[in-house]
């Protein structure tokens, strides 16, 4: 295959990935990291039909390359532009444009005019660098679920960079083989044929990257409440019935906490529903504070919710669940011009040896709480074995 054909083919596949970027953006609901790799592809694309351009009419005009070499690496920069958004980072266009200005200006220096092998000398550690920022960046990142998306464009960067080290490594090796802007030589071809591939397989790797994004963020929504962003119900099946499956094989203690706002449905009826709703955040935000980071919290009904605790004593779970009356209750909501004092009932039950399944604690824990609410709210209550078998936290004696 000659250089020529494959710059058009590179032009070609540039507008696909232009498109298609162009498109999932309008598919999905506004990624914006779609938006830099569809202008990745639309850079990449003219810098071919420049490229082209050139070929066709012949005259090779030292303004020609700076303007399809600064086009070039700023395609790459789009890429690295669209990765750094993906991660919630600033797509940093400022770097963009003052290295396209460097890069344009090295090309009228008459080193660069002087030959092709200059320029690409000049310009492999520059694009070698934004190749390995991008893959470096998705190497670095600990979300496990989406990371397996990130290896095949980390993969596919790494392998970019490689060959451009090695095509210039052969450069200046192979000193005095004169290299011509559309040679037939073996560095040439082999140079185009690679930005034909990477193109084409970029495409695919951002696209993927993109939809098993929405694929997990959908998942997410699926397991979250939209009003506290804790778990949900569905959610609590699973993650119950796992930590009960390996409280039982392992032994080790689990328990539920359940709490419940007080007298909740007057401050709906006193302040409207939009203060009851940022009751509730506020009711779960202050919960949050008083639990670990890592347990699991629920939202299991209207104003209820449920908390998987393992891993402690009977007593750091009893103080636990203490904590977190004590700072709803010690932490008014203000608002509007309103405080409003909020309490919480609190019911907390153990794994015990007879349970046949994690929804036993629940109800226990469930049962405890009722008991709280019965014999006066603002309390937590504690499900026991032995009789009685609920007994009440003494409030002046958790405060001592
Ligand atoms: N603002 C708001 N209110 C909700 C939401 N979900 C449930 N509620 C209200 O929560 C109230 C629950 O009231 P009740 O179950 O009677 O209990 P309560 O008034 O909290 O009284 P006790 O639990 O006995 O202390 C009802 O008025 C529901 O309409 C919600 O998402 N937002």
């Amino acid at each position: 295959m000659d250089s020529f054909t494959l710059i058009v083919a590179s032009a070609m596949v540039g507008a696909i990935m232009a498109a298609t970027m162009g498109l999932l953006y309008r598919a999905s609901s506004g990624r914006r990291c779609l938006l830099d790799w569809a202008i990745a592809g639309a850079l990449f694309s003219v810098n071919n039909i420049v490229g082209a351009f050139a070929a066709m009419s012949g005259s090779w005009h030292a303004l020609l390359p700076a303007i399809a070499n600064t086009i070039y690496i700023a395609g790459h920069y789009a890429v690295l532009a669209g990765v750094r958004r993906h991660l919630g980072r600033s797509p940093r266009y400022d770097v963009l444009a003052a290295l396209s200005l460097a890069v344009f200006l090295l090309h009228l220096t008459p080193f660069a005019i002087s030959s092709v092998a200059h320029r690409l000398l000049m310009f492999t550690p520059v694009i070698a660098a934004i190749n390995l920022s991008i893959a470096g960046l998705l190497w670095r990142q600990p979300d496990s679920e989406a990371r397996s998306s990130y290896m095949p464009l980390v993969v596919l960067e790494v392998l970019f960079m490689f060959q451009l080290t090695l095509r210039a490594m052969y450069m200046v090796a192979s000193e005095h083989t004169p290299l011509t802007f559309l040679g037939s030589q073996f560095l040439q071809t082999s140079g185009s044929l690679f930005v034909l591939v990477f193109l084409s397989v970029v495409t695919m790797c951002c696209a993927l990257i993109v939809l098993r994004h929405q694929e997990l963020a959908l998942r997410r929504a699926s397991l979250t409440d939209a009003l506290t962003g804790w778990l949900n119900r569905r959610a609590l099946h699973d993650l119950a019935e796992r930590d009960y499956r390996r409280a039982r094989r392992t032994g080790e203690p689990l328990y539920f906490i359940t709490f419940d706002i007080d007298h909740f449905k007057s401050v709906n009826d006193r302040f409207g529903h939009g203060t009851g709703d940022a009751a509730i955040r506020r009711v779960t935000e202050l919960s949050a504070h008083a639990l670990r980071g890592y347990d699991a919290l629920f939202r299991i009904g209207g104003e209820e919710f449920a908390v998987l605790i393992n891993g402690v004593s009977a007593e750091d779970a009893r103080s636990i669940a203490e904590r977190l009356r004590e700072l709803v209750d010690a932490s008014p909501l203000h608002i509007d011009g309103h405080t409003i004092a909020l309490t919480v009932s609190v019911g907390l039950a153990a794994l015990e040896p007879a349970d046949h399944k994690w929804e036993d604690i629940l109800r226990r824990a469930d049962d405890a709480l009722y008991h709280a609410k019965k014999t006066g709210r603002n309390r937590v209550c504690v499900s026991g074995d032995d009789a009685p078998r609920l007994h009440l936290v003494d409030r002046s004696s958790a405060n001592a």
